[in-house]
């Protein structure tokens, strides 16, 4: 809880500051209205008393009631600016947290990976929950205590068992959350999967298939599945939630009887207008609801204080295990390669993805690589990007090891098109030059880039139907995506299955291209047309490199490349022969 106070302090001091002392006051207010009922009923009274004096009661009576109203909508002003500003806060640390981290490790550690899911979905509501709860609780309490101070005024121990009348009430609401909390952690398989099921039948990408498939049916069904063991288990908690606090509401009314008895024992003993006792049991109830209010807010603390331990965990935690280094490689030269015996197996993965790879590539060479899917192909190209740490074996590029570059500086140097490659909802442009781009400057390179790619859209055209924008096929995406890369002068190139959904025509062209290039290029294909334009031919099988040589001695070696080379080309083989 103090964790969680001290984050969303953190997130707006000022602003949170002034909250608290407006609802601070918020909280008063409605005490000093019941006091001042109190002292305009004694006051009538008292023959003596002046007309001046009661018209000053009364005047803060009515100021303290129309005080009531006006704090209404300052604090939500001021609540309102908090939890934006909050949410802000909490979501922009998290990105920028995420932005820390140099490699891919995150989403291959089980727990890492569930903890941000969690967070992601909960911190856009999660820091709002808490700061409102705190405030309803925070003036629960002023309000409770001020009514409290009123009653003392009365009678000290009565005032003192009402109040202590609420502590059953907070005790068991803390253990029924604590509890809810704890099934609703295990019910977090079901409402992943229930999430997935959800996002899957909504999703476009998938929307092809549900209908060819007829998969409607079957995902509901599923969804139906985990969503009734949530309810099952969900509704027996709901069940306990509303008997288990019975007995404490009991002891709770006894308490407050004893409380009310012992009031009612010390006014009649003292000379008290019937009006301020009204005042008094009007008290003792608005005392036991805002004590009630207290008990129900508290224990709801207590299932948002997860978020902040997961929140507090994710921003402290050393979760890289990539190190940076300081090593600068020269611009404008074509970049070199030495892998030696490098080994690598995936985060909870037995089975080695890289099995002692060996590999040189020299400045400005062009280099595919082949191999059968899982072969290692991609991780081996992750590797080199230093997407992750390894501990077997070792890389050097232009001579310098890779854990002694600068990691950013090697990054600004490579362009690289992914099996998997960003579709961003922006303009064609800035999909291009990404945080380069200026909307106000049209770049003449980016419209040759655009030429060279035969991208039909002109740069400020906006992408993505929910932004009004056009919707893409996915070669023109993949188009987008190579001149992306183009974009970059870079001194070493990484395609990954970069063509796989272009036209045959546009594939030879930008082949030939990239291989123009005066730079270093590494191209993982599946796609053998242009092989033979490629110095050389790498295929691995296994996480093994495990042929190695130019086109032309592959072919004479007849092993691996040799039977691709021939699967792919049977018919254009068996007619020219
Ligand atoms: N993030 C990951 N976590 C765990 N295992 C992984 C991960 N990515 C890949 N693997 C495993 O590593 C092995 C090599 O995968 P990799 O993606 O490098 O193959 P590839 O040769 O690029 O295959 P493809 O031709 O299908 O793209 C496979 O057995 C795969 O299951």
């Amino acid at each position: 809880m103090i964790l969680a106070i001290r984050y969303v302090f953190a997130s707006c001091p000022i602003r949170i500051v002034a909250l608290v002392a407006i609802v601070l006051l918020q909280g008063l207010i409605p005490a000093l209205n019941v006091f001042m009922t109190g002292q305009i009923i004694n006051t009538l009274h008292i023959p003596q008393i002046s007309d001046n004096a009661l018209i000053v009661s009364i005047a803060i009576w009515c100021i303290s009631l129309l005080g009531i109203q006006l704090m209404e909508p300052l604090v939500n002003l001021v609540q309102g600016d908090v939890t934006e500003i909050s949410t802000r806060y909490f979501s922009t640390s998290i990105m920028r947290r995420m932005n820390e981290s140099f490699s891919l490790s995150l989403f291959d550690n089980k727990d890492r990976y569930e903890q941000l899911e969690f967070l992601k979905k909960e911190a856009a509501y999660r820091p709002l929950n808490f700061i409102i709860c705190i405030i309803y609780l925070f003036r629960a309490a002023v309000m409770a205590g001020s009514l409290l101070l009123v009653l003392i005024s009365y009678s000290g121990v009565g005032a003192a068992i009402c109040a202590l009348s609420a502590i059953p009430m907070i005790v068991t609401n803390i253990r029924i959350q604590q509890k809810y909390v704890e099934d609703l952690f295990r019910n977090s398989k079901d409402a992943i999967a229930m999430r997935y099921v959800y996002g899957v039948s909504m999703d476009k990408s998938f929307l092809q298939e549900i209908r060819l498939y007829g998969l409607g049916e079957y995902l509901l069904s599923k969804y139906n599945e985990s969503a009734q063991n949530t309810y099952n288990r969900m509704h027996k908690q709901r069940v306990r939630a509303m008997v288990s606090p019975i007995p404490a509401m009991v002891m709770s009314l006894l308490i407050l009887s004893l409380g009310i008895f012992l009031f009612l024992g010390h006014l009649r003993t003292s000379e008290m207008a019937v009006g301020a006792l009204v005042m008094v049991f009007q008290s003792i109830v608005m005392m036991k609801s805002h004590l009630d209010e207290i008990a129900n807010y508290g224990a709801n603390l207590t299932i948002m204080s997860r978020f902040f331990d997961s929140y507090h965990s994710f921003m402290t935690d050393e979760i890289e295990p990539v190190k940076n280094g300081d090593g600068v490689l020269p611009d404008n030269q074509p970049f070199s390669l030495s892998i030696n015996n490098l080994s690598f197996n995936y985060e909870g993965r037995d089975d080695k993805a890289l099995d002692g790879v060996n590999l040189e590539v020299s400045p400005g060479e062009k280099v595919a690589i082949l191999g059968d899917n899982g072969s290692g192909k991609t991780t081996l190209i992750k590797l080199m990007l230093r997407m992750y740490a390894f501990n077997e074996g070792n890389v050097s590029v232009s001579g310098i090891p890779l854990q002694n570059l600068d990691i950013d500086d090697y990054r600004n140097q490579i362009a690289t098109v992914f099996q998997e490659y960003g579709k961003y909802e922006f303009s064609v442009g800035e999909n291009i030059a990404l945080s380069k781009f200026e909307p106000e400057a049209t770049s003449s390179d980016i419209d040759a880039l655009l030429r060279q790619v035969s991208f039909p859209y002109e740069q400020h055209k906006r992408l993505g139907k929910q932004f009004g924008g056009d919707e893409l096929s996915v070669g023109q995406w993949q188009r987008l995506a190579i001149a992306r890369a183009l974009f970059r002068k870079a001194n070493l190139f990484i395609f990954d299955e970069f063509s796989s959904s272009l036209d045959p025509e546009t594939e030879q062209r930008l082949f030939n291209e990239i291989l123009s290039l005066n730079t270093t290029v590494i191209a993982v294909t599946h796609r053998l047309g242009n092989i033979k334009e490629f110095d050389r031919i790498v295929v691995m099988a296994d996480g093994k490199v495990i042929e190695n040589g130019s086109f032309d001695s592959l072919l004479v070696r007849r092993g691996k490349f040799f039977d691709m080379w021939h699967a792919q080309f049977k018919s254009v083989i068996a007619e020219s022969a």
